[in-house]
């Protein structure tokens, strides 16, 4: 797992590393332009042209210090400040004054509106603004990235790509759209999070030596398919140690939904896996899924572990058991028309549970837009954590988010496009309905199971087109 710091945590962590441990802050710089240069000289050719853009605060003297270093790496470099170079301050100001000693050329932007960019250099290094951001840019610069992000030259966004916020995934106004980014410590939730990390081209971390004091410790993670760790098994164990699962759904013409989620919780380890529908004939010849009628039961204590929602249908015939059944120490994922039963009824979802909408469930549950969700997925689920309390959260889509009851934050590396297909919900939801079946807590349930799912469609992508995976295809790739 890899940390995500918001910018305050990261700037109380550049304070504590400079103060408390005495590290000097232009070493941190230093040591920040370094990596950056590391990046770049494996990107250019010996005759390459670089473009530094430098912006006012200490970002624009980082880009300061990687036009020092690549001059002296021999490479032609051009540097372009938003204001005039006797305005910077503290360690900007320092490398300011190291760069004008050199033979670099150094200019000033009088008008970022009529600013000419360099459409032949190889290179566009974006050191305008990182973590101090504190507004949506505007005017002149707006247009400068705007049109910078229409030339077609490559850059390097120095932290994070200039108008993004480290602090969330919005974009809020014009931001520079980078090929690589170069970030140091730790991740921002803008490199993590949809919209935001859209712009970030490939991320990579740098270790500058900031260290976090203890009383700063994060509480958000981006969890990578390295972090995944398989169901495991002993060489004595039987079917009924692997826990039984009741999948409630497949209603009225939605068999399918429940046979996905089901056959998925069974690739996925589950020992045992009964539909509960009103439909059982749907489901055809008998096989490795067990199907009943939902009207034969009246309780559903026999279970390890529910999954309530992917083909439930909003019909009154199929939540009324819902209401009738005790569910108050049963571990449930509630997922499809089952979330839209809890929105409408506000149903005790249990005494372990995890609520797994995609951004058009989220909309309903939170009475806005899938749009108004996607725009802003952090606030989104903290809303649902605040709607919906004293459970986990997870809002599918690009960088499916996970939200503990106790407000860990979890961003699932894995996964792509493949996985937008019908049913691929509810092969997720029968996969952590498998491991809460096997006695997983549900932290370890609900990550195994969407790293595993994300892992699926990335290895679809490695020979298949991205359009083609269905959702079979993804509780096939659970066999290896
Ligand atoms: N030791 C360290 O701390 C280390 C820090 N490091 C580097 O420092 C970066 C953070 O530096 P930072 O805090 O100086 O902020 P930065 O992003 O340069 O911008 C602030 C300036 O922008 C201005 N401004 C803001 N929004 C604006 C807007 N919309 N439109 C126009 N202007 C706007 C703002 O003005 P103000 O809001 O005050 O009006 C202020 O002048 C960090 O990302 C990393 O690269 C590394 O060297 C490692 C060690
Ligand atoms: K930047």
């Amino acid at each position: 797992m890899k940390a995500i710091v918001s910018a305050s945590e990261m700037a109380a962590a550049d304070r504590y590393t400079i103060e408390r441990l005495g590290v000097p802050g232009i070493e941190l710089m230093e040591r920040a332009a370094r990596a950056c240069v590391g990046e770049l000289m494996e990107e250019l050719r010996p005759d390459s042209l670089v473009t530094v853009l430098a912006g006012p605060g200490n970002n624009g003297g980082d880009g300061l210090a990687i036009a020092r270093l690549l001059h002296g790496e021999g490479v032609t470099v051009r540097v372009f400040l938003l204001q005039d170079g006797e305005t910077y301050r503290g360690d900007a100001a320092l490398n300011h004054q190291r760069l004008r000693d050199l033979a670099v050329d150094i200019s000033v932007i009088e008008d970022p509106a009529t600013f000419g960019l360099p459409l032949g250099c190889d290179w566009v290094v974006d050191a305008l603004f990182g973590t101090g951001l504190s507004r949506p840019i505007t005017g002149g610069l707006a247009n400068l990235i705007e049109r910078l992000n229409v030339s077609g030259l490559r850059v390097l966004a120095v932290d994070i790509p200039s108008g993004l916020s480290g602090d969330h995934g919005r974009v809020d106004g014009p931001a520079v759209r980078a090929r690589l980014t170069v970030t140091f410590q730790c991740l921002k939730f803008a490199h993590v999070v949809t919209p935001a990390c859209l712009s970030c081209g490939d991320v990579r971390v740098h270790d500058i030596g900031i260290s976090f004091s203890d009383e700063a410790r994060t509480g958000s993670w981006l969890v990578e398919g390295r972090d995944f760790q398989r169901p495991t098994r002993d060489v004595e164990g039987h079917k009924g140690r692997y826990g039984y699962l009741g999948v409630v759904g497949g209603f009225a013409g939605m068999a399918g939904a429940a046979s996905l989620a089901a056959r998925a919780a069974l690739r996925f380890g589950a020992g045992k896996v009964r539909v509960l529908t009103d439909q059982p004939a749907y489901f055809g010849q008998p096989g490795s899924v067990m199907v009943d009628h939902v009207d034969r039961w009246k309780q559903v204590g026999d279970f390890d572990a529910l999954v309530i929602g992917p083909g439930l249908s909003r019909a009154e015939a199929a939540w009324s058991h819902l209401r009738q059944w005790d569910l108050r120490d049963r571990s449930i994922v509630w997922d499809a028309d089952g979330l839209h039963l809890l929105a409408a009824e506000r149903l005790f979802p249990g005494k372990d549970w995890v609520m797994t909408p995609h951004p058009g469930e989220a909309a309903v549950l939170l009475g806005t837009t899938a749009g108004e969700v996607q725009r802003d997925r952090l606030a989104a689920i903290r809303a649902l954590a605040k709607a919906f309390p004293g459970g986990w959260l997870l809002l599918k889509g690009f960088r499916t988010l996970v939200l503990s009851p106790g407000g860990e934050l979890f961003v699932c590396g894995t996964g792509n496009v493949a996985l937008a297909t019908a049913g691929s919900g509810d092969v997720l939801s029968g996969m952590i309905g498998a491991m809460l079946a096997q006695g997983c807590a549900m932290e370890e349930a609900v990550l195994s199971a969407c790293l595993r799912h994300g892992l699926a469609a990335d290895r679809w992508v490695r020979h298949h087109p991205d359009y083609s995976m269905i959702a079979e295809d993804i509780i096939e790739d659970l066999k290896y």
